[in-house]
């Protein structure tokens, strides 16, 4: 058995909102480098830790957090979709180490994920199909949430279970880091947005190309600072980058859910799934930062990291 770890930031907007060129090169520099990390390892099983944007999970029914043994993709804005190669009893076992460690996870047998867990899997192994995955969903837009530290918890656990498995396994978090796309929330939605966000799922072809129009339109406008968005925070970015390569994750349990949004905008929550993939690699001792990419791209709404690590080598 062995773990690595790839952790990178999703955003829908690359390839379609390009910043400067130098900037494209330096990021796709630095996913060349994590791919040739993942392609070295060679993993067995891809743990795939991943927000979801309302296309899976809604507030009909919305967990923490929740295993797939089984899982589709819908295929937004322009990633893989289809059906993907879930190892089924890897996470039925993933389930009951959590539930065993009292974290009291969902567990589908017939999932939906969205780009939030697909976008790595393309960008790392050209689509959906290379390797077969686990796929584990964090709750990390749809409020209220819980503490920080339970997403470290569940990464423990299954980490722990991921560390008896005679498999090559990768542990992929997938998110952040800072950034605040105009994803709505209940709270503040009219009536018609809040019935999606409670029971949208499928929506017709034209509605989800109006949805990504608009996120394309709010980065150009973001990027021209003529939004209300709240800005990337490099500084905030870097504090998080630095507790995930100290191996001291615990400390990040006195992070407050307000202070990720005040500092680092709604959808910096989605650092849960870093947090989840480091704790689940510390399942197997101390680790190594093999590499460690950082840059604040607004052009793509999103402090956008790349890291690579795994067990420190005596
Ligand atoms: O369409 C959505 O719901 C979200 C899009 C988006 C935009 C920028 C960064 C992200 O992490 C996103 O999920
Ligand atoms: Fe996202």
């Amino acid at each position: 058995m062995s773990l690595a770890l790839c952790a990178l930031s999703h955003t829908p907007v690359m390839g379609v909102h390009q910043p400067a060129d130098d900037v494209v090169d330096r990021v796709q520099a630095a996913i060349d480098d994590a791919r040739k990390f993942v392609v070295e390892f060679d993993p067995e099983l891809v743990v795939v830790f991943a927000p979801d944007h309302y296309n899976g999970f809604l507030y009909d029914l919305m967990p923490s957090f929740c295993i797939g043994a089984a899982a589709t993709a819908v295929g937004d804005y322009g990633t893989s979709g289809g059906p993907l190669p879930v190892d089924g009893s890897a996470a039925r076992a993933f389930t009951a180490a959590a539930l065993e460690r009292g974290v009291d996870v969902a567990f589908s047998e017939r999932m939906t994920v969205d780009h939030g867990c697909v976008q790595p899997l393309d960008l790392l192994f050209g689509g959906i199909d290379a390797v077969p995955v686990v796929p584990v969903f964090i709750n990390c837009v749809a409020e209220p949430l819980g503490p920080v530290g339970r997403a470290r918890l569940l990464g423990e656990a299954i980490g722990s279970a991921a560390v008896t498995l005679d498999r090559r396994v990768l542990l992929l978090g997938s998110g952040g880091l800072s950034h605040d796309p105009p994803v709505p929330r209940l709270a503040e939605a009219p009536p018609e947005v809040a019935e999606r966000l409670i029971a949208g799922r499928n929506p017709t072809p034209e509605q989800r190309a109006a949805r990504q129009a608009r996120v394309f339109d709010a980065a150009l406008a973001y990027a021209a600072g003529t939004t209300d968005l709240m800005p990337l925070n490099p500084e905030w970015d870097r504090r998080f980058l630095a507790v995930m390569a100290s191996g001291d994750l615990a400390q990040i349990d006195s992070w407050s859910n307000e202070s990720f949004v005040e500092q680092a905008g709604h959808s910096s929550h989605e650092v849960r799934t870093w947090l989840a993939a480091h704790a689940a690699l510390s399942a197997q001792g101390s680790y190594e930062v093999r590499s460690s990419f950082y840059e604040a791209i607004p052009e793509w709404l999103a402090g956008f990291g790349v890291t690579t690590a795994q067990p420190r080598r005596s």
